[in-house]
């Protein structure tokens, strides 16, 4: 059954509605193609977007799923993250034919602005599916340059928590880390689900695919396809006090569980195409 679509404005930017019947509903800024709300019912809020968030051009959205492109963190010389979450994004609409079926797309080609700080042609497509209990978010790139490129990029999900004392992150306990709070020290496997206890920030190298988010009653399920890595963050209470746009006591309300790709850029031949997917399943 389709989904249907209502523009709405948040803070001056359009934005997009998709509704599916079963109820279920995601709002996506154009603003960085920045999905803002997932709520697989009218009162479960699934993602978490700060109140303090700035949507203004040329800054980042904090929370929902800013996408992370062509550049993850400081790993190269653009701008932290890259441009992809700071400009706006073209809506073309709701289609069938995409790589996951009936899905909201967005699109980002390179323009003079784009290849000012990134000198190659490219295009990036945001598909937004939306299921009565699922939200499925998928980037695709394509060069469409003469010379190949490379790449990192993220989904950079913020998840609502009602309780990070007691949220738990499975399917991680195997994997060694990146410890990106302690300069990158590389850290051994836990053998334990990650819990959040102040600063954490992480990046696992080749991860598992299928994680389980843990917050008291609540279960989620957390997959990604093509991205080969994950990142996960939260900014604890000293460094969340002092961003602007988080605030005291905001890091209590999120999880940041990233599908990325960063430790190994990604390369494409002109003319070739890549697909990242994140999957967050009730
Ligand atoms: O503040 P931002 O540029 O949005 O970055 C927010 C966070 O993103 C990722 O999770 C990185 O691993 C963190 O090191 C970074 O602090």
């Amino acid at each position: 059954m389709p989904l249907s679509i209502e523009p709405f404005d948040l803070h001056g930017r359009p934005c997009v509605r998709l509704r599916h019947p079963g109820g279920a509903t995601t709002d996506i800024s154009l603003h960085g193609a920045n999905v803002l709300s997932w709520k697989p019912t009218p009162s479960r809020e699934r993602l978490y977007l700060s109140p303090n968030a700035s949507h203004a051009p040329g800054t980042a959205i904090r929370g929902g799923v800013p996408v992370i492109f062509p550049q993850f963190g400081a790993r190269g010389p653009l701008a932290k993250h890259g441009f992809a979450r700071l400009v706006a994004w073209r809506f073309t609409g709701v289609h069938e034919a995409t790589p996951f079926g009936e899905s909201a797309v967005f699109e980002l080609d390179d323009d003079e602005h784009t290849r000012s700080l990134w000198p190659f042609r490219f295009g990036a497509r945001l598909h937004v599916a939306l299921a009565a209990d699922a939200l499925q978010v998928g980037l695709e790139v394509l060069n469409r340059d003469e010379a190949p490129f490379a790449f990192t990029a993220a989904l950079h999900t913020y998840l609502r928590v009602a309780k990070l004392s007691e949220v738990e992150l499975d399917g991680l306990e195997s994997t060694p880390y990146e410890d990106s709070a302690r300069n990158g020290t590389p850290a051994p496997a836990a053998n334990a689900p990650v819990r959040f206890e102040g600063e954490l920030d992480r990046i696992y190298a080749a991860a598992p695919r299928a994680l389980r988010l843990r917050d008291g009653a609540s279960t989620l399920n957390i997959e990604s396809e093509g991205f080969r890595d994950t990142v996960v963050w939260n900014p604890g209470a000293t460094l969340a006090a002092s961003m602007g746009d988080l605030g005291a006591g905001e890091h209590l309300r999120f999880v940041c569980v990233e599908a990325a790709t960063v430790m190994e850029p990604v390369t494409l031949a002109p003319g070739e195409r890549w697909l990242g997917v994140q999957r967050l399943r009730e």
